[in-house]
């Protein structure tokens, strides 16, 4: 059993932040939140329908108000986010100023291309050119994911049970030295 507040999953679209997250939260028995679920169900209605009546930035403020709830409300939870929850910096500094674990699920914009290919429920994609897309989104969101991250969890080339134990052992390897380091600083 490991002790940790909320772990939050972050990372661009076909990362696997709701994959991963869901296995993450088997094997830690924790429950499972998803934001873009949590903002379909507050909606009673689906993303693409939102992006359509309400634009991104009804959208993006509807992701606020569902990132500020779960943090307000929840506590050891996984939780995934939408791939453009850095997007907004009142969003960057709920998750910076929590106590939350932000772990990065890093995905190259070949394997985002890959993985988001099969599925057209993702509005920023229904380009002409989705990997171009997802190129200058990746420009922009990459430092932003990385500042918000405690961790970040390389996800090319592995089956999601492997990096869903990569995730694990990182989080746990982290908790660990944060352990140590608080002792040191009780003790010394
Ligand atoms: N490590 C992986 N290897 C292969 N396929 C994967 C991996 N992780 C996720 N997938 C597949 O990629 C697709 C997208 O995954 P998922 O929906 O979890 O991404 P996401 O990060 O939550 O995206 P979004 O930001 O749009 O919510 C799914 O079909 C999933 O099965
Ligand atoms: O990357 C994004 O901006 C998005 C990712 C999805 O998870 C959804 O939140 C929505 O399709 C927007
Ligand atoms: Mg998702």
């Amino acid at each position: 059993m490991i002790k940790a507040p909320n772990i939050i999953l972050v990372g661009p679209m076909g990362a696997g932040k709701t994959t991963i997250g869901r296995l993450l939260s088997h094997s830690l028995g924790r429950e499972f939140y998803d934001s873009d679920r949590i903002i379909e169900e507050n909606a009673g209605a689906d993303i693409p329908w939102i992006f359509e009546k309400e634009g991104e930035d009804g959208f993006r403020k509807r992701e606020t108000h569902a990132l500020e709830c779960m943090l307000h409300n929840q506590d050891c939870v996984v939780l995934a986010t939408g791939g453009g929850i850095v997007m907004r910096e009142e969003n960057r500094e709920l998750l910076s100023n929590s106590d939350a674990l932000v772990v990065y699920l890093y995905a190259s914009v070949s394997q985002q291309l890959h993985r988001t290919s099969k599925s057209n429920h993702r509005p920023l994609l229904q380009t002409s050119d989705p990997k171009a897309t997802l190129n200058a989104l990746f420009k922009v969101r990459d430092p932003l994911y990385r500042e918000v991250a405690t961790l970040v969890v390389e996800t090319d080339s592995r089956h999601p049970k492997s990096v869903a134990n990569k995730a694990l052992e990182a989080i746990k390897r982290h908790l660990k030295s944060e352990n140590k380091a608080q002792n040191a600083n009780v003790n010394g």
